[in-house]
């Protein structure tokens, strides 16, 4: 083409890589810029507001361009990244000095959303996972990496179970099969960062092939994924996709773990979102992990929200988990001692993933150090604690003591970030470093000694060493002293006044001096490079020990929280009862205005005579507050949390169900009313015996006679199913659904009771047995400032419907509703009324035609009927 040959060099590589990654916004390392060219630059520049210019493209054309230092690169991506860009890094792969024309170059890195290293881009607290879904016939295969801490985890199963691990895990981006578009956006209507693979890299075969030659196993039955073919299908394209993003250096991905479905309590996605465990639903919204992060390391804070969407369904591992933070409860000497050591661990799990990926930096090496030295100590004291479980944690800790030594003897302690900067290595190590470390900073002082030397072996008293371009180093010597020259000297140059002369040594020191700071960092790289290849050995022991340090900073933190907070031991046992003593809601206590204090209350629930609790109370009593908090004391437990709670006794509870407050769908097209019967539908298309289900306001959403019907139907299915007696937790305005108590045995009926004094209404927030005959409804509508023609009016028309509920009637009640005796009032708060009114002053008698005139009454007695 005639346009790409006028292109300049620089220009058509530029565009050969660009056309490699489609997609991506490319990086383009041109000496010490990134640049950015054409439609990346004005992206960039919006982005990151920098400077747009034009630039000479050949005899071709401009191209707009944004650049900036390459050093800023740390501070600019994360803000690329951030706004949802791939970001291709292109750099110059030789030394710019060392070729003639054009440097070659290449994408050394593709950062997406979903694989960085960088601290900038990645937070603390949370991993960053990419997940890849495989859409097979029933079931979806899921894969799920963390790049920057190498957990690499599979599942398979059906859609609820998938889209549950999506919001629990929130991975930052997801891929899938092109192929597989259709399947994914009608599954998942959230929006999230995506990317589409090539349909072939989603093939059995060879997704099988990729995991094996990975881990450098023969098959996978060791990671017990064998037979789960569509969660290797996902995870093997995980790999190719790394592959593809230039990620190769894998090392510290060194397993894959299947999720146990069976394992873990089954919490729908509406229950992890409705619950605000890990993210508020609204904005300024307190989760429950703010009140339960009292974590001090990087490593517990993910380990936490990991716990939290996965609650334990073993027995014994909730007892396990318990059991220490009893220990610590008990001995705070003990947690205390450990708290002080996990100060000083950072991100051991990221930095040893940087180690095994060569991309750690001196600096994060002595974070690596300061992490060792305290894992030492850390061990001691579990491994003395007299705790069989501590001392389990103990054993699995691996202070790595060769390494620390190392790192400990090979690095300055002021190491500083870059490489190039130099002071990297200590002293003493390397015969040669010292000595070139020795002549670039003491070289003139060096030369000053060989001058006194030569002066004195010579006797040439006016001998001194200079430098020039020409020649380098030189002895000058003045005439005078010409014949005490040395035979050895060789001369070089003779002016009038005096000779210039070298020695071999002066040569040799020489290139040394000059030479020597480039060369003194070339072996420090080196020396730092074998460092972290040494290092590399202890990518597992450091991953475990990772591991460990988030379990027990975990556990800590509940052990500080249950203190803080006064909590209590939860007891599980694998009855069928959950019986809690004073519960309260770990999250609205925290929020209690100061001087009022959360009223606690009790809840039994069995799978006989108190299966299903039919809550009714005003508005505003405190029924939402009830229902969650038995959730969050139930998950808490369940996580290995002491509870707020005087006393709990918990049957193991294996899914918790919830149909609380409004999930608002409006945006995608779902109405309220939809979205509550869609999550309804799939709550009792899953149920189990231990089940826990709290159902708040069922029906709400339609006419009070469907909503009622739906209510009562679905209660008696609770109530009448064939295999499962769920506990149910059922929270309603609907009065009518007390009747159940009288017709079921697992059916009683309690109230959030109130006191009425004089005119108002006081809250008293305790659960009471028995039904509630009102709802306080138009109090809370007077609470609210709705004026007062309407709170008046709506109190006559219950009160009349009331009377007619005693009498029992089935009548229509609302044709019944008396004429009002306030009708001036009435009137003004009739809209027909307003608008009638509007019309008549509106009208002009005097120009109005008979016609007209007639039309307008015909219009007004229509706007009677309507
Ligand atoms: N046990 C309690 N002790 C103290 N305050 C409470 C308690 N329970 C609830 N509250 C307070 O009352 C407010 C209303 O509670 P909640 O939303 O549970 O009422 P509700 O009965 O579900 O009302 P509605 O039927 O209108 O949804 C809560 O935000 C909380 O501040």
């Amino acid at each position: 083409m005639a346009k790409a040959t006028k292109e300049t060099p620089l220009m058509k590589q530029y565009n050969a890589i660009k056309a490699k990654h489609p997609g991506a916004l490319l990086l383009f390392r041109v000496g010490d810029f990134y640049e950015t060219f054409g439609e990346d630059a004005i992206k960039a520049s919006k982005v990151l507001e920098i400077v747009l210019t034009k630039r000479a493209n050949g005899a071709a054309s401009h191209i707009e361009l944004a650049g900036f230092p390459h050093h800023s690169l740390d501070s600019y991506l994360p803000r690329l990244v951030r706004a949802g860009n791939r970001v291709a890094i292109c750099d110059q792969l030789e030394d710019p000095k060392s070729v003639k024309g054009i440097v070659k170059r290449g994408v050394t890195e593709l950062v997406t959303p979903g694989l960085s290293f960088n601290d900038n881009v990645l937070e603390q607290k949370r991993n960053n996972y990419l997940a890849s879904l495989h859409f097979g016939k029933n079931e979806i295969g899921a894969g799920f990496l963390d790049l920057s801490t190498g957990e690499f985890l599979c599942a398979q199963g059906n859609a609820a179970y998938i889209d549950k691990l999506i919001q629990g895990l929130n991975p930052s981006e997801i891929i899938y099969s092109k192929g597989q578009r259709e399947a994914f956006g009608n599954q998942f209507k959230d929006s999230y960062n995506t990317y589409h693979i090539d349909e072939w890299v989603y093939a059995y075969d060879y997704t099988y092939e990729r995991l094996t030659a990975h881990f450098g196993t023969s098959n996978l039955k060791g990671f017990g994924i064998e037979e789960m073919e569509h969660a290797i299908i996902s995870a093997g394209a995980i790999l190719y996709y790394l592959e593809d993003t230039e990620h190769k250096e894998l090392g510290h991905i060194s397993s894959i773990s299947r999720i146990e479905e069976d394992k873990y309590v089954w919490l729908d996605k509406f229950t992890i979102r409705n619950l605000e465990l890990v993210y508020p639903q609204h904005e300024g919204g307190v989760p429950l992990i703010d009140i339960l992060d009292q974590t001090l390391t990087p490593m517990g804070s993910r380990t936490l929200k990991r716990w939290m969407v996965l609650p334990l369904k073993e027995r014994a591992r909730i007892e396990e988990r318990l059991s220490i933070v009893d220990a610590f409860v008990e001995n705070s000497e003990l947690s205390d001692e450990i708290t002080e050591h996990l100060r000083g661990i950072n991100d051991l799990e990221r930095l040893i993933s940087k180690v095994a990926v060569g991309r750690i930096n001196p600096r994060e090496m002595l974070q690596l150090k300061k992490a060792l030295e305290n894992i030492g100590p850390i061990k001691g004291y579990l491994e003395n604690s007299g705790n069989k479980a501590l001392e389990r944690l103990g054993d699995q800790l691996n202070n790595c003591a060769k390494l620390l030594e190392r790192i400990k003897a090979e690095l300055k302690e002021d190491a500083p970030m870059l490489m190039h900067q130099g002071g990297i290595i200590a002293d003493g190590i390397n015969e040669e470093l010292d000595e070139l470390r020795k002549i670039a900073f003491s070289g003139k002082d060096y030369l000053v000694q060989i001058q006194q030397r030569e002066v004195e072996a010579t006797g040439i008293t006016s001998l001194k060493i200079a430098y020039n371009k020409v020649f380098g180093y030189y002895l000058e010597v003045s005439n005078t002293h010409k014949d005490k020259v040395p035979q050895e000297w060789i001369r070089k140059q003779t002016l009038v006044n005096a000779e210039r002369y070298i020695t071999e040594e002066l040569k040799t020191y020489e290139e040394k001096i000059v030479n020597a700071e480039d060369q003194y960092k070339v072996i420090e790289q080196q020396l730092f490079s074998e460092l972290v290849a040494y290092a590399n050995d202890f990518v597992g022991p450091i991953q475990q020990n990772a591991r460990v340090i988030g379990t027990l900073d975990c556990l800590i933190s509940f052990a500080t929280v249950a203190q803080i907070n006064k909590y209590c031991r939860p007891e599980i046992n694998d009855k069928m009862i959950l019986d809690i003593e004073e519960g309260r809601h770990p999250v609205i206590e925290k929020q209690l205005p100061v001087g009022e204090t959360y009223v606690p209350n009790d809840v039994f629930l069995d799978d006989q005579t108190h299966q299903i609790l039919i809550i009714t109370g005003p508005n505003m009593a405190g029924k939402s507050a009830l229902l969650r908090q038995t959730a969050l004391i139930v998950i808490m437990a369940q996580m290995g949390c002491y509870v707020p709670a005087s006393k709990a006794l918990l049957g193991i509870t294996d899914k918790v169900f919830t149909r609380v407050g409004a999930s608002d769908n409006l945006s995608k097209g779902e109405s309220t009313f939809m979205v509550e019967m869609t999550e309804t539908a799939s709550i009792l298309n899953n149920l189990s015996e231990r089940s826990l289900v709290l159902m708040d306001e069922i029906g709400r959403g339609t006419s009070t006679y469907d909503g009622i019907s739906i209510a009562w139907s679905i209660v008696e299915y609770l109530q009448n199913h064939d295999k499962f007696r769920p506990k149910t937790l059922f929270a309603t305005h609907y009065h009518e659904l007390n009747q159940l108590e009288e017709d079921f045995p697992g059916i009683k009926n309690f109230n959030v009771s109130v006191k009425e004094v004089g005119n108002k209404v006081i809250f008293m927030r305790k659960l009471m047995k028995g039904g509630s005959e009102h709802s306080f409804g138009i109090h809370v509508a007077q609470m609210a400032g709705m004026p007062n023609p309407v709170v008046i009016r709506a109190a006559e028309i219950m009160h009349h419907l009331e009377k007619d509920k005693i009498r029992n009637q089935t009548e229509d009640k609302l044709k019944e509703v008396p004429k009002n005796n306030f009708q001036l009032n009435l009137f003004e708060a009739d809209p027909t009324f307003n608008e009638i009114k509007e019309l008549l002053e509106g009208l002009d008698i005097n120009t109005i035609s008979p016609v007209e005139a007639l039309l307008k009454l015909n219009e007004l007695k229509g706007k009677l009927k309507e």
